[in-house]
């Protein structure tokens, strides 16, 4: 599935301008611009109910703006079908809120359920290797495959929606709250495994979050959304200098500075874990599934919880 793109390395890979969404007499966005970067991990986050998951829909072509522009990869996706869009679409993931599983089939079927959409011509023998592929890849057990949504954690559900959001080997992925509802350790897990597989696989990652953990631990810039638009993008510390009040709030309050103190902490870990990493070379899929290294942030992540409460 490998593809030539031709477009400059600086050109964003999303690019949103003046949108307009609305619900009956409910404006939810108005005039909104949005540029993501390619290789980036851009982290969007904004009060309960600001439009973060209808944004991201009206990027994936879920949700049909009143108007505006986007433009995915260089190419318009707004009001073409799904027909025109299915080569852009091939090239992108989705792990929506929950993992959004389907419940009567296997973890593996689900990996395959984009594989069977896009290339009807795989054969059974081929999908089912893929899909073993995906699920190892995202930290699962092996055994995975055969299971039911039904019989997995929540952390594994999300796992198992994050190997099927990257059973066509995206280039961009989609994650919605891909922590909510994990316990510390999970949670500090799935950013490792979010950020070893954005280095690895070179994807750039849209992720949406109400984790200030996770956006202090991996993402590279934070779109903020408030007053129907983006009012902010920037690193963390371009955001903390603008004097607006909910970024204020939000990055300076209790769990702001905890998730900073924890940051700090898990940042000493990661260098002498990296000097570590120098002496004793891994190799690429144990770098992908992050299980050599899962104890350091976690072990942060949990104390910066605890001391946030
Ligand atoms: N299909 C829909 N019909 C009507 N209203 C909708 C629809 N989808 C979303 N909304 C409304 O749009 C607003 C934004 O919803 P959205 O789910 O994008 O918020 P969010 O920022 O992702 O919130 P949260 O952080 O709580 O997940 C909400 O008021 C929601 O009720």
């Amino acid at each position: 599935m490998a593809r030539r793109d031709t477009r400059r390395r600086d050109e964003p890979i999303i690019r949103v301008k003046g949108l307009r969404n609305s619900f009956g007499d409910a404006v939810i966005h108005d005039n909104l611009d949005l540029e993501v970067r390619r290789g980036e991990i851009l982290g969007v986050v904004g009060g309960s109910g600001t439009g973060k998951s209808v944004l991201m829909r009206s990027i994936i072509g879920l949700q049909s703006p009143d108007h505006g522009e986007v433009e995915v990869f260089g190419e318009p996706t707004l009001g073409r079908s799904e027909h025109e869009t299915v080569e852009i679409r091939k090239r992108w993931g989705v792990l929506f809120q929950g993992g959004a599983l389907f419940s009567t089939l296997t973890v593996a079927e689900n990996v395959q359920v984009p594989l069977r959409e896009f290339y009807p011509e795989l054969d059974l023998a081929l999908l089912d290797e893929i899909a073993s592929y995906k699920v190892v890849m995202t930290g699962l057990p092996a055994d995975a495959g055969p299971k039911y949504p039904a019989e997995l954690s929540g952390g594994m559900k999300k796992r198992a929606g994050l190997a099927r959001a990257l059973a066509l080997d995206p280039e961009l992925l989609f994650l919605d709250e891909p922590t909510a509802g994990l316990d510390p350790i999970g949670a500090a897990g799935f950013d490792e495994l979010t950020r070893a597989l954005q280095k690895t696989l070179g994807l750039t990652v849209f992720l949406i979050t109400h984790d200030l953990d996770t956006l202090y631990a991996i993402c590279d810039r934070v779109a903020v959304l408030a007053d129907k638009k983006v009012i902010a993008v920037g690193t963390i510390d371009e955001l903390l200098a603008l004097d607006h009040p909910w970024i204020q709030e939000y990055f300076n309050g209790p769990r702001g500075r905890a998730a900073v103190a924890s940051q700090s902490a898990a940042a000493e870990r990661v260098d002498a874990a990296d000097v570590d990493a120098r002496a004793h070379p891994t190799d690429v899929s144990e770098r992908v599934t992050g299980q050599h290294s899962q104890g350091g942030l976690a072990d942060n992540r949990a104390r910066g919880a605890a001391g946030a409460e």
